[in-house]
């Protein structure tokens, strides 16, 4: 499991860790481990040429006891200050000992020109804000230079992107790798800020004995998704795995029923139970399926139901919704089963509810605009989880699961926006409804689906669709699976 932690959490294990070190010790160690990665960025076999960009706090500090390590190594190293009078003393100092020089930010154009590599030191954990005007000219002088410019290594985190939240309010640096110190910060796996860091690559600097058991954001891993894999034992039987129920698709959207169906179908639940107009279409596509046209109340027992894709917003959609929501088992609720959802409602069911909305659905939901979202995802999907009460899937690039009453966030690290197609959502529902039935905890089941889809979307031949999204969710269980069997035996 991958796991990130807020400022503050960080700011306390540093404190922690500097009391017990020689003064100057944590920064040799990050700036060690940054040279060594800007090194191998760097070409062969000719002179070399890296620009810092160095701000007035102890990111900028890093940055120059870095440049000092790569000046001894014979690289031509420019800091570029830009605030000279508060620029680190004892950085500047190592680093014109070892033979690089510095410039004033009005040099800027001249040595970005020239360079190999930029470091960008400019704000760390410190930022706050927006990128102030000095700073936002820098990143967009490199901005400018796209794909022609310079790579970009960023100190700890992309100068101008928020840490706790990957917010990033105005012009933010963007880097081709970020070299992040102790622990990874949120922001680095959440968009928008993770658009900025590019590769992220963690440093050891001692931090983590002193890091708290539980992490503010977590991303699974291959070897997590496959312990929570529901596999069947010797002594299972259809109902014993689970029976999901699907509450999708209308007359005039009866492929949202099929894809729901299909997506239930790869969860590991024993069997699938479709209740609604689209029944005819199910079973000529899943003979498999047991179907019913009468309410989902009607339709035999399950351990889960998925409601919503593609019901429409009639009178009758409601109903179903309705319908579902007075069941005594954990229900998912997505796509027109979300429309005007009523806090209270869900709030007052006994048993788990997870709600799968996208930016568009979460905005109606909180009253707000899909950009509001998007430009705050971590903000937006806690927010949900609280007032419905419910476990949220928000999904879209950098798909976040939170549950009510806090705990770590989870976030999808697998997904690709070719998932951006139609009716890839319906297959998501009916997967995490099937992991439901099979009994794994809401959270856990929320984010096992996204990550199976994930890969789906990207195991699917390009360009993918929801159809051959849901064709390779076999070969997603079969990689997760063996991978664990070779491990587990040697
Ligand atoms: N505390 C520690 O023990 C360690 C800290 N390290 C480094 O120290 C960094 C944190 O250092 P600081 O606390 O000094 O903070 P930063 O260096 O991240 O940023 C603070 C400085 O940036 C300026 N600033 C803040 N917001 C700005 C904005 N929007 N636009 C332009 N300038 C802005 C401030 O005026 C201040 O001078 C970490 O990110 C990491 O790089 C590492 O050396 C590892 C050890
Ligand atoms: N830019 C993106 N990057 C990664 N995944 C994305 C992106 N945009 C959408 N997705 C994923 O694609 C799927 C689309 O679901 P949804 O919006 O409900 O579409 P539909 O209603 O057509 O099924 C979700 O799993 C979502 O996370
Ligand atoms: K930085």
């Amino acid at each position: 499991m991958r796991s990130a932690y807020r400022v503050e959490t960080v700011r306390a294990a540093e404190r922690v860790l500097l009391a017990s070190l020689p003064e100057g010790a944590l920064m040799a160690r990050a700036a060690a481990g940054l040279a060594a990665a800007c090194a191998r960025l760097l070409p062969g076999g000719r002179p070399r040429r890296v620009a810092l960009l160095v701000g007035s706090g102890d990111n900028g500090g890093d940055a120059l006891f870095a440049g000092a390590r790569l000046a001894r190594r014979g690289v031509g190293v420019t800091a570029l200050l830009l605030n000279p009078e508060r620029a680190h003393p004892a950085g500047l100092a190592a680093l014109r000992a070892a033979g690089g020089r510095t410039a004033g930010a009005d040099a800027a154009e001249g040595v970005l020109g020239r360079a190999d590599l930029v470091v960008d030191g400019i704000t760390g954990i410190g930022g706050r804000g927006g990128l102030r005007p000095g700073a936002a000219e820098l990143a967009e002088l490199l901005d400018r230079a796209g794909e022609e410019g310079p790579p970009v290594v960023a100190v700890d985190l992309p100068s101008g992107v928020d840490a706790d939240t990957g917010e990033v309010h105005g012009a933010a640096l963007r880097a081709t790798l970020t070299v992040t110190f102790g622990a990874c910060k949120p922001g680095l796996l959440v968009d928008p800020a993770r658009e900025f860091a590019g590769e992220v690559r963690l440093v050891d600097i001692g931090l983590r004995p002193e890091l708290p058991a539980e992490p503010d954001l977590v991303a699974l891993e291959a070897a997590d998704v496959a312990a929570l894999l529901p596999r069947p034992a010797a002594e299972s039987d259809k109902y014993r795995r689970g029976v999901v129920g699907v509450a999708a698709g209308s007359e005039r959207y009866p492929g949202a029923a099929v894809l729901a169906v299909g997506g239930a179908l790869c969860g590991g639940a024993g069997a699938v139970r479709y209740a609604g107009p689209a029944g005819a279409g199910v079973l000529a596509r899943y003979p498999e399926t047991l179907v019913s046209a009468g309410p989902p109340s009607r339709a035999g027992r399950v351990q889960s139901w998925v409601v919503g894709p593609g019901v429409g917003d009639d009178p009758n959609a409601r109903a179903t919704v309705d319908d579902v929501l007075a069941a005594e088992v954990p229900v998912l609720i997505d796509a027109d089963g979300l429309r005007g959802l009523d806090p209270e409602r869900v709030r007052a069911r006994r048993a788990a509810t997870v709600l799968t909305p996208h930016a568009g659905e979460a905005a109606a939901l909180l009253g707000g605009d899909r950009a509001g979202v998007e430009a705050s995802r971590l903000g937006s999907v806690r927010k949900l989880a609280e007032r419905f009460g419910a476990v949220v899937l928000l999904k879209g690039s950098t798909t976040l699961i939170a549950a009510p009453g806090g705990g770590p966030v989870h976030v999808n690290p697998t997904g690709t926006p070719w998932l951006a197609t139609a009716g890839s959502g319906d297959v998501l529902s009916g997967l995490v409804g099937s992991l439901l039935a099979a009994g794994l905890a809401p959270v856990q089941a929320a984010a096992t689906g996204a990550y199976l889809h994930g890969l789906a979307g990207r195991l699917a031949p390009t360009p993918a669709t929801a159809t051959t999204v849901t064709a390779a969710l076999p070969e997603v269980w079969d990689q997760l699976l063996s991978a664990t069997e070779v491990s587990s035996e040697g």
